[in-house]
């Protein structure tokens, strides 16, 4: 592990990134020069209220933005590689597992949830593989380690899962799906955009708890978007303070929720009902900036 007093590299660089969308009266200035730095092996909070621009720079990084949404100036980089320019599909792209924020949305309902999380391993591979068509003779090996991610995400009976619906899960187990899903081709990182926010207060814990558990385990980089500072404070290393389409403060989360430096920070955390009584992840990562 590396000390906090000596920084991890940067996995992903984000500069001056600035998008538009068109409207009847013009363009819409989404992000407005988004300034952030994710580092190999830390969770990055990106917090922020609804509105602020979170999901679209999540979808900017993974190459999902709106059709008609344009990079009007800065640079996305990935270990120091252009990412706004790579292809879908491209190597640079896979680097990315994503953990979107709705678990009834995200799947396919006509499909078995083995049949979708087969589909990304096709376009994404196996961990350490390049992406492939799956033959006949290899679909044990590849059922194989459908069948591990769900048991490391303690969905029950992960065998039978396979074979069932999306509509045969509750939302908790769902959310453990698509955390699997997220995970199948081992990426370098993962981006989650509020995974917790569609589910109920019970399930959020327990969710939370399993995140937790995966980046302890596995040293894992993420960059965690949210509006909630009580799961900041359990999860994340260091936290992005977004405020109208820019970053307005970076810092260890500690930090940050003792003595925020700007007013729109200090008034998030002051709405938060658990001020005061925050717990702190102790990783002993934080504060690589
Ligand atoms: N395709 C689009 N066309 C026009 N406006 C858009 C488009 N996508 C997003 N916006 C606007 O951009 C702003 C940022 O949206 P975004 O979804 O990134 O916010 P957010 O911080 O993730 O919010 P939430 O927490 O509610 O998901 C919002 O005002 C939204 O209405």
């Amino acid at each position: 592990m590396i000390s906090p007093a000596k920084p991890s590299p940067a996995l992903l660089e984000v500069e001056n990134l600035r998008l538009s969308v068109p409207t009847d009266e013009g363009r819409t200035q989404i992000l407005k020069g988004v300034d952030l730095t994710l580092r190999q092996g830390e969770v990055l909070g990106v917090a922020g209220e609804s509105g602020c621009g979170k999901s679209t720079l999540i979808k900017t990084i993974l190459g999902i933005a709106p059709r008609k949404a344009r990079v009007d100036a800065g640079s996305v980089r990935l270990a120091g590689k252009d990412l706004l320019e790579a292809p879908r599909g491209s190597a640079l792209r896979r680097t990315f597992g994503f953990i979107p924020q709705d678990p009834w949305l995200a799947m396919n309902p006509v499909f078995r949830v083995g049949t979708q999380m087969m589909e990304i391993l096709r376009w994404n591979g196996l961990p350490g593989e390049e992406p492939r068509p799956i033959r006949r003779s290899e679909r044990a090996r590849y059922r194989e380690h459908l069948v591990s991610l769900l048991r490391a995400v303690r969905l029950p009976d992960p065998e039978g899962a396979l074979e069932r619906y999306p509509h045969q899960f509750s939302g908790g187990q769902r959310q453990r799906i698509l955390i699997a899903s997220a995970l199948a081709s081992r990426p370098r990182a993962l981006l989650a955009d509020e995974p917790t926010t569609a589910l109920d207060v019970t399930t959020q814990l327990e969710i939370l708890k399993l995140l937790q558990e995966l980046v302890a385990a596995h040293d894992m980089t993420m960059l965690f978007v949210t509006h909630d500072f009580g799961v900041i404070s359990q999860l994340c290393d260091r936290v992005a303070v977004m405020y109208a389409g820019r970053v307005v403060e970076t810092g260890r989360t500690r930090q940050i929720i003792d003595a925020p430096s700007d007013p729109y920070t200090a008034g998030l955390i002051a709405a938060h009902p658990d001020r005061g009584g925050f717990s702190f992840v102790e990783s002993g990562k934080g504060g690589r900036t």
